[in-house]
């Protein structure tokens, strides 16, 4: 049996809303932009290296107050943060309270777009044109060309037919089990599916808890069976997908692991695809723009996105902005603009962050020098530590092993933005209180290929 029996329940399905009349559409709105000399690329500016604005994701200030707080582990209502406006050279903001200067490790601005004069110039020019654009959800009046701007684009990094923006990645998650989900609940043939004419989804143990909580939701709704195999486990995963009757089989994974860091096996999940015939789909969220010669993500880079049917993303991690998106075929678009929920009840984008988000895109795809450079902060972190990291993502368990309870989980991110002597200082600090040798030791999840 071929995956391939997807693309047929999903027409079904589609069919299926049709006849029930319940079918929902997008309605494009189109914002007239002014006349002007310049085309859309003429205006988007590229820099081949690091400038002094780019520092804005990764140096911050806080508080005194909150910093001894942090220090003795007491809670902040977040309070403090109006306290003064910073600034000032000796550590006094200007209504007296005293400032810290950091620098963040633990940011998903992995290429340090968030502030690129062209990224905040396409949010500015679509601010001052439209405002926030209409207010509504994408089905009703929140859908413009701006947004479709950005949906083609995303589908192109994806190499996917077509692709549905949604209000966040949490939100993207959601929409696409629930939709999954209703295939289940649309073919059954009675109304009510018996468990053999529900879908299985295998979803790996340590998965985001967006997809969990789609999982849940759909569960409840009698729609999907849930499986969990051992995170990354492929023996697992195949014993169990050869023990399972049902015939709508559906593998989700986070594709770059959030907390641990560490690569789901894509290449071993595409063999077992072949051999089982299952949809599978991947939350790119950390490897949007990151990983992949065009950033294309973890498929890019495992050079299989052929055998990915569904690539999940959010713009607010490497692209610096704000929302969700699925990449898919035109027929799963429909059925999730039909079926999911967290789509179909929430306003859309406002249109500053699409037009925001599309010029990210296209920065992320000129720039490739800031990709380089985040791998390259990956090396450096290696050689200084000696812990074999694979991604950006470094996940430390500190303590030790024999006094389980006491052990804790470190998780750095690293940004294209750091600096080679920002590693270095956070080397050095963490030296002071932790062992990297025996953290080495511990780190079972890492391997010693990049
Ligand atoms: C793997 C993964 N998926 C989804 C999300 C949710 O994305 P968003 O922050 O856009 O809701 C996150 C982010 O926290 C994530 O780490």
């Amino acid at each position: 049996m071929a995956a391939w029996c997807w693309d047929y329940w999903v027409a079904e399905a589609l069919l299926k809303l049709e006849s029930l009349k319940v079918m929902r559409s997008l309605r494009p709105i189109h914002l007239i932009r002014p006349e002007s000399n310049q085309t859309e690329s003429d205006e988007l500016e590229f820099y081949d290296g690091l400038r002094q604005w780019d520092r804005a994701s990764v140096e911050v200030q806080i508080s005194e107050t909150t910093f001894q707080k942090w220090l003795q582990d007491i809670p902040s209502s977040g309070d403090d943060t109006v306290i003064g406006n910073g600034e000032d050279d000796d550590g006094a903001g200007p209504c007296g309270g005293k400032f810290k200067k950091l620098l963040i490790f633990s940011g998903n601005d992995y290429l340090g777009l968030s502030s690129h004069p062209t990224v905040i110039k396409a949010a500015v020019k679509a601010a001052q044109l439209h405002g926030m654009g209409p207010r509504g959800s994408a089905l009703i009046c929140g859908y413009t060309n701006y947004h479709r701007l950005l949906e083609s684009a995303l589908a192109d990094l994806k190499k996917k037919e077509d692709c549905l923006l949604c209000p966040t990645g949490f939100a993207a998650n959601m929409a696409l089990i629930t939709a999954v989900g209703s295939v289940g609940l649309l073919l059954a043939e009675g109304g009510k599916p018996k468990r053999d004419e529900r879908v299985a989804i295998f979803s790996d143990a340590l998965n985001h808890a967006s997809i969990i909580d789609g999982i849940r939701l759909a569960e409840k709704q009698g729609s999907l069976v849930n499986i969990v195999y051992r995170h990354c486990d492929m023996v697992h995963l195949n014993s169990l997908l050869s023990s399972c009757t049902m015939k709508k089989k559906v593998v989700v994974t986070d594709s770059l692991f959030s907390m641990d860091g560490d690569f789901a096996p894509i290449v071993e999940l595409v063999k077992l695809r072949r051999k089982h015939g299952f949809l599978l789909a991947i939350d790119d969220a950390h490897a949007t723009l990151v990983c992949g010669k065009t950033g294309g993500g973890a498929a890019e880079k495992f050079k299989c996105e052929n055998d990915v049917d569904i690539c999940i993303g959010t713009l607010s991690k490497a692209s610096g902005c704000h929302g969700g998106f699925i990449a898919c075929s035109k027929k799963w678009k429909q059925l999730i603009q039909s079926r999911g929920r967290s789509f179909i009840f929430s306003t859309s984008t406002p249109v500053p962050i699409a037009a925001a988000a599309h010029a990210a895109v296209n920065v992320a795809k000129q720039e490739t020098w800031r990709r380089k450079a985040i791998w390259n902060r990956v090396l450096e972190f290696r050689a200084m530590t000696r812990i074999p990291i694979t991604s950006p993502i470094i996940s430390l368990i500190v303590g030790s092993e024999v006094k389980a309870l006491e052990a804790s989980r470190l998780r750095i991110a690293l940004s294209a933005v750091h600096t080679r002597d920002d590693l270095r200082k956070l080397v050095t600090a963490l030296s002071e209180c932790i062992n990297f040798e025996e953290i080495g030791f511990n780190c079972k999840n890492y391997s010693s290929k990049l």
